[in-house]
C-alpha cells in the first residue's frame, strides 16, 4: 500500500527530470511577500526560453522583474508553481543550503560581491580552484579578454568606473563556465556612450559560446537592440511575450506599446475626439509617435505645438487640441515653432477592445 503513494503523487522531486519541456519552462509562478501584503508580487506566470538567447525582463518600477530573475536562479522560494531548468525543477532556497543554481551566476544591481580593494584580476581569478594553476591563469585571461579588460588586470576594482566594474562584475560570472547569465540592471551605471559597446561584447560572447542570458531592464532602447526576446511585467503579472520586433510592430496591449514605444495612448472619448468621421469599437488606442505626421495647413489648423523637445538628431514634438495630447517625431529640426497650429495625419493605430 505504501508503495502507491509516491506512485500517485503528481508533485516532481526535486532532481526529477520531466521530458519534454523547454530549456527554461516557468508553469503557473506565484510570488507574494508576506511582510508587504500591499505588494503584488508575482501572480501565475508561465512561459518558456529558449537556450542560447537574450531575453530581457521589462516593466515599470516594482512590476515584479527582480522578484523574477531571483525566482529563476533559485534564491527565492515561490509560492506556487515552478521553474524548470533543462528539464529539472530549480531548487528553491528550503532544498538547498547554498542558494543559486550551480549552472547559473547572477550579477545583481550593486556588484555586491565584488572586492573593490582587491584588483581586477584577483577578482575574477579568485572565482577559480588552485587545483590547475595554468587552467586558472587562462581562463582568468579569456573572462578579461572577453569582457576587454585585460589592460585593467592590476588596477583595483574601486579606482574604476562604473562601466568597468560592470564588466569586472561579468567576467567574474563567466569565469566558471556557467551556462545561463542573469543580470540585473546590467547597464546602470554605464555611461550612455559606452552602453553600446558593452551590449555588442555581451552578444558577441553569446554567440560566441551559446551563452543564455536573462537581464532586467527599464530602457527600451537596451532591450530593442539586445534582445531576442521580451517579457513585459505589470504588477507582477505577464502582459505580453514574444520578440521586440513583434511587440514593438504590433503590441498586445497600451502598457506594452508605452514601455517599448513612447507610444500616444488613447481613450474611447480621445479616439472619437481626434478621429469623429471614423467608428472605432474599442477601449484604447495606441499611435506610435512616428505613426503621427505634421501637415502644415494655415487653412484648418487643428493642433497647436505645446512643446518641442531637443533630441539630437530628431525633434520630439507636444501637439495638443483641447485637452488631448499627443507626442510625435520630427526628424527636420528647426522647421517647426512652440505655438504654431498645424494638421495632423495619422498614418497607422491600433485599437485593444
Ligand atoms: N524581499 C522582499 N520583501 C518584501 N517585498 C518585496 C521583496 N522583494 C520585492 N518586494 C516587493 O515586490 C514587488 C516587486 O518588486 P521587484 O523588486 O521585483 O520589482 P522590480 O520590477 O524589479 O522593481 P524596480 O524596477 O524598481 O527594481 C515590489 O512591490 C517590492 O516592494
Amino acid at each position: 500500500m505504501t508503495n502507491n503513494i509516491s506512485a500517485s503523487c503528481s508533485i516532481p522531486l526535486p532532481d526529477e527530470q520531466q521530458p519534454g519541456l523547454a530549456y527554461i519552462h516557468v508553469e503557473r509562478l506565484s510570488k507574494r511577500f508576506s511582510d508587504k501584503p500591499d505588494s503584488l508580487g508575482l501572480r501565475d506566470l508561465s512561459f518558456e526560453l529558449e537556450e542560447g538567447n537574450i531575453t530581457a525582463i521589462i516593466g515599470e518600477s516594482g512590476s515584479g522583474k527582480t522578484t523574477l530573475l531571483r525566482l529563476i536562479y533559485g534564491l527565492l522560494k515561490p509560492d506556487t508553481g515552478m521553474v524548470y531548468f533543462k528539464g529539472r525543477k530549480i531548487p528553491n532556497p528550503e532544498d538547498k543550503l547554498i542558494p543559486g543554481h550551480e549552472s547559473m551566476r547572477l550579477v545583481s544591481q550593486h556588484f555586491d560581491d565584488l572586492n573593490t580593494y582587491a584588483n581586477v584580476w584577483d577578482n575574477v581569478a579568485s572565482r577559480l580552484s588552485n587545483t590547475n594553476l595554468q587552467e586558472k591563469q587562462e581562463k582568468t585571461e579569456i573572462a578579461l579578454s572577453s569582457l576587454n579588460i585585460l589592460r585593467l588586470a592590476r588596477q583595483r576594482v574601486a579606482d574604476l568606473s562604473g562601466g568597468e566594474r560592470q564588466r569586472v562584475a561579468i567576467a567574474r560570472a563567466l569565469v566558471t563556465g556557467p551556462e545561463v547569465l542573469l543580470m540585473d540592471e546590467p547597464f546602470n551605471q554605464v555611461d550612455a556612450s559606452f552602453r553600446d559597446h558593452l551590449q555588442r561584447d555581451i552578444r558577441k560572447i553569446v554567440d560566441e559560446i551559446g551563452l543564455t542570458v536573462i537581464m532586467v531592464s527599464h530602457d527600451p532602447a537596451e532591450v530593442l537592440a539586445m534582445a531576442n526576446a521580451l517579457l513585459v511585467l505589470k504588477d507582477g503579472q505577464l502582459m505580453a511575450s514574444g520578440s521586440p520586433k513583434r511587440l514593438y510592430n504590433d503590441p498586445p496591449n497600451g502598457y506594452t506599446a508605452r514601455l517599448l514605444a513612447k507610444s500616444n495612448v488613447l481613450v474611447a472619448e480621445e479616439m472619437a475626439a481626434l478621429l469623429p468621421e471614423v467608428t472605432i469599437e474599442g477601449k484604447e488606442m495606441i499611435i506610435h509617435p512616428e505613426w503621427i505626421q505634421i501637415i502644415e495647413s494655415e487653412n484648418e489648423a487643428m493642433f497647436t505645438i505645446q512643446a518641442i523637445l531637443f533630441k539630437g538628431f530628431y525633434e520630439e514634438i507636444v501637439l495638443s487640441r483641447n485637452t488631448l495630447e499627443l507626442r510625435c517625431i520630427n526628424h527636420f529640426p528647426n522647421r517647426y515653432q512652440v505655438g504654431q497650429r498645424v494638421m495632423i495625419e495619422i498614418v497607422d493605430y491600433k485599437v485593444f477592445t
